[in-house]
């Protein structure tokens, strides 16, 4: 539902009550918010570089482009929303979306240091992502946007970093296959999105094995830290699956298409070295030190300049935009129309009765 015009002022008059100073950060993009909204796109004239602040504040509001005025009301109000929901204290009953993700026991949601940790935390599943956790990560990137951390991190908890999607996702789906692969699709979809349009820096610290879409994802990552006891896999056509997640348009893009293929088509298992050499990883680390190195390097990344980093990536990730969100979405038409087929069925099988077999 679009915010109205009563929505507005309601959360104009919300951010003078907030109880916490919500940093310069949030006031900077509460400030070119409003302005989107009221005014339209940065029509003043560039203030002089030591103009310090009057140029911060046309920094954030010439950042916007050419937002619709409507759109820039909607996330004026879902920010302030999410403001005052933060400085409510629990104890009060409040509970807004983002303490929902934060409870959410598959997902955990923490901010530190300036940065939003979101952790796989199902390890005796090897962190398979469930139905409700592509949903809690949807929650956790759109409130990360929006609330004062400056980055968000990914990672895993236990021996893996994430198996991929939970094969048992569509099997217990009650309106047949067809229904559980168009409601997979639309969550893919968003779940995809939600990675396109994430607009601060996003990292990914790969702290063991990673298989599938948590693989395929990374191509929209801006950083991926991997500890030399990780691996990365993309088993698409064993599965009877395309691969997902843009990797079809980044993988070519970042290591060609051969090297691409080898991953994507044939399903070639990489090293953390080899996911370095074709440019999937930044930088691999001694597993015994890897959570110190990694941890530290992150923490003084988080004290660079937030807006800087945000209109930066913007400026990186603009003239792909639309490309991404094509890609996205005609892959999630050809996982609609791949799910039923026989091969999808047969390797579901495989791998649901393969300790079964083990055991004849
Ligand atoms: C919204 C739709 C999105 C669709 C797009 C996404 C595509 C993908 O992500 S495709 C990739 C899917 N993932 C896989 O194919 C991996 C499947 N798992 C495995 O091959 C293996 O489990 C392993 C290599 C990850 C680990 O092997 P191992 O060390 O031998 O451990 P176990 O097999 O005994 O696993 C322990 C435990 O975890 C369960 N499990 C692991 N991965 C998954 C998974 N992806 N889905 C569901 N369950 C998984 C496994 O079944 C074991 O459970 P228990 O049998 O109950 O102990």
């Amino acid at each position: 539902m679009r915010a109205s015009q009563q929505d507005f002022e309601n959360a104009l008059n919300q951010v003078k009550l907030l109880k916490k100073d919500p940093g310069n950060e949030v006031k900077l993009r509460l400030y070119a918010l409003y302005k989107q909204a009221t005014d339209g796109p940065c029509n003043m004239p560039k203030p002089g570089m030591l103009d310090f602040v009057n140029k911060a504040k046309w920094d954030a509001w010439n950042a916007l482009g050419s937002l619709p005025k409507e759109t820039a009301r909607q996330n004026y109000v879902d920010l302030v929303s999410s403001l005052s929901s933060s400085s409510e204290a629990p104890s009060q009953g409040k509970r807004g979306a983002d303490e929902k993700a934060r409870e959410s026991k598959d997902i955990l949601v923490t901010s530190e240091d300036g940065i939003t940790k979101i952790t796989f935390n199902r390890p005796t599943k090897k962190n398979a992502i469930t139905s409700q956790m592509y949903r809690d990560i949807i929650l956790a990137l759109k409130n990360a946007s929006t609330d004062n951390t400056v980055m968000a991190v990914f990672t895993g908890t236990g021996d893996y970093y994430c198996s991929g999607n939970d094969l048992t996702n569509f099997t217990s789906a009650t309106g047949g296959i067809e229904e559980a692969a168009s409601n997979g699709a639309v969550l893919l979809r968003d779940f995809v999105n939600s990675f396109i349009d994430f607009p601060k820096p996003l990292v990914a610290v790969v702290n063991g094995p990673a298989v599938g879409i948590s693989v395929t994802l990374l191509g929209l990552f801006d950083g991926v830290f991997a500890s030399d006891r990780a691996t990365f896999h993309t088993p698409f056509s064993q599965l009877g699956q395309s691969p997902e997640a843009c990797s079809s348009y980044t993988f070519p893009k970042m290591m060609g298409s051969a090297k691409a293929a080898e991953m994507l088509l044939f399903g070639k298992k990489l090293t953390a070295r080899e996911a370095w050499a074709q440019g999937l990883v930044t930088e691999v680390f001694p597993e015994n030190t890897f959570e110190t190195e990694v941890w530290t390097r992150l923490k003084t990344y988080a004290k660079l300049p937030p807006n800087v980093m945000r209109i930066s990536k913007e400026l990186i990730r603009k003239h792909e935009k639309q490309k991404l969100y094509t890609v996205n979405a005609e892959k999630c038409a050809a996982a609609l129309e791949r799910m039923p087929r026989e091969e999808y069925a047969k390797a579901l099988r495989n791998f649901l009765f393969r300790k079964a077999k083990a055991k004849l």
